[in-house]
């Protein structure tokens, strides 16, 4: 039956990301003449487990686009924008491929966000109230990748993100600004060390400063926390994206100007642990290798190891982590697997067996600040979002920050304390 709730047309287009590459974006209408949008982001350190985002021989979506216009929509006319779940799961019928490969992720996921914002609209909620229904809200504690390497820097360093961790702060708005504060202070220590033309940025707007050393990274990182008085408050994290630099024919890791073993990883990784804060280990080795996720994870306590391009937000791979003890850490990026409905299937599976979520952006993005709502919606335990300096990073804390101004929830960083 046709109400104000039905759609009334869906609409795909090419937009640009971050990094200026097409993307899409679906905008969906209802018959109430409501409307709202969905955009793909894109990641450049993808796992190969992902599911597939469609891309033109000349690097546009065009065809994803057709998918939308040709496929989706005539499918989902008509149909009540609030039955998110049935939607869903009619694009992954329509897609019929295990990888979503037919019609493409990035047209897929567009429209889930889409369908998720319109409903919110119609309903005169906030995407993450919509979203979460009675689940308990929270403020997520940022992860931010205040300095870039690996393939989003055109530095040497080999590991793509070095993060701070605000725990220790009353409140989202005082662990940023603090965050801030000490992002500032490591564009000053670039810019002493090395010249003020080191300052450049890498994709997720972190300065990359002209190094190939772990070490020297670190170091830059950790004295900008502590010139900044915060060493007993913020923490520090890493995302390797290992797949990046790991030889396959020769089974070792290509960084820091050398190769290490597997295992010299191993204690490479304990090091680090024992001289600096380190409460966050991303990707650590590459996307196969579930059994040396789970002995670091072992060796190192209490240091959250994360697996990204190891589940690919995929329930099928995460069973397997949870089998190994792979991680205690989840990454949720709904593009990799491509509905709303499966992204919120693997996070509940995550947070039902006690592994820390983190709802996370790509290094492709846009300025929608839809995952803000999406981690507050689910009550996660991170958000990871960049650096707080490039518009399609900040979008994503602003609204947190408005989320926490207007509706004074509570921030997740002293519960973190366990
Ligand atoms: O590896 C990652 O975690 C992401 C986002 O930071 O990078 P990309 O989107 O390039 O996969
Ligand atoms: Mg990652």
């Amino acid at each position: 039956m046709m109400n104000g709730f039905s759609i009334a047309r869906v609409h795909g287009y090419e937009i640009i990301d971050s990094r200026g590459n097409p993307t899409v974006r679906t905008r969906i209408t209802l018959e109430s003449g409501i409307r709202a949008t969905g955009d793909a982001p894109s990641g450049a350190s993808k796992g190969t487990r992902e599911a597939v985002e469609l891309r033109d021989r000349d690097g546009s979506v065009k065809e994803a686009v057709d998918s939308v216009n040709y496929y989706i929509s005539p499918a989902l006319s008509g149909l009540d924008v609030r039955e998110q779940t049935k939607i869903d799961e009619l694009m992954i019928e329509l897609d019929g491929t295990e990888n979503k490969s037919r019609l493409g992720a990035n047209a897929i996921i567009a429209t889930s966000i889409a369908v998720a914002k319109a409903a919110a609209m119609s309903l005169s909620m906030e995407p993450f109230m919509y979203i979460g229904g009675a689940r308990r809200h929270a403020l997520p504690v940022p992860l931010l990748n205040i300095l870039n390497g690996g393939v989003h820097a055109g530095n040497m360093l080999k590991i793509q993100e070095f993060m701070i961790i605000p725990v220790k702060f009353d409140s989202f708005k005082e662990a940023l600004m603090a965050s801030v504060r000490i992002y500032k202070s490591l564009k000053g220590l670039v810019a002493e060390r090395y010249g003020k033309v080191y300052t450049a940025l890498g994709d997720e707007g972190g300065i990359s400063p002209p190094l190939s050393v772990t070490e020297d990274a670190l170091n830059l990182v950790y004295t900008a926390i502590r010139n900044e008085g915060m060493e007993d408050r913020v923490y520090m994290g890493m995302d390797a994206a290992a797949s990046d630099f790991y030889n396959h024919e020769k089974g070792v890791y290509e960084i820091d100007n050398g190769t290490k073993t597997p295992d010299q990883m191993i204690d490479f990784y304990l090091d680090i642990a024992n001289r600096y804060p380190l409460l966050y280990l991303e990707d650590p080795f590459e996307e196969d290798d579930f059994k040396r996720f789970s002995e670091l994870q072992g060796r190192l306590g209490k240091v959250i190891v994360t697996g990204d391009d190891l589940y690919t937000t995929n329930v099928k791979y995460l069973k397997k982590g949870m089998e190994t003890k792979s991680t205690k850490g989840v990454i949720v990026k709904a593009n990799q697997i491509g509905t709303l409905t499966e992204t919120i299937q693997f996070f509940d599976m995550a947070k039902e067996n006690s592994i820390k979520t983190v709802v996370s952006h790509r290094s492709g993005e846009t300025e929608d600040y839809f995952i803000a709502d999406l981690s507050v919606a689910l009550n996660s335990d991170f958000i990871k979002t960049g650096a707080p300096s490039r518009g399609e990073r900040t979008s994503k804390y602003n609204r947190l920050l408005e989320i926490e101004n207007d509706h004074g929830l509570e921030y997740q960083g002293r519960k973190l304390l366990w």
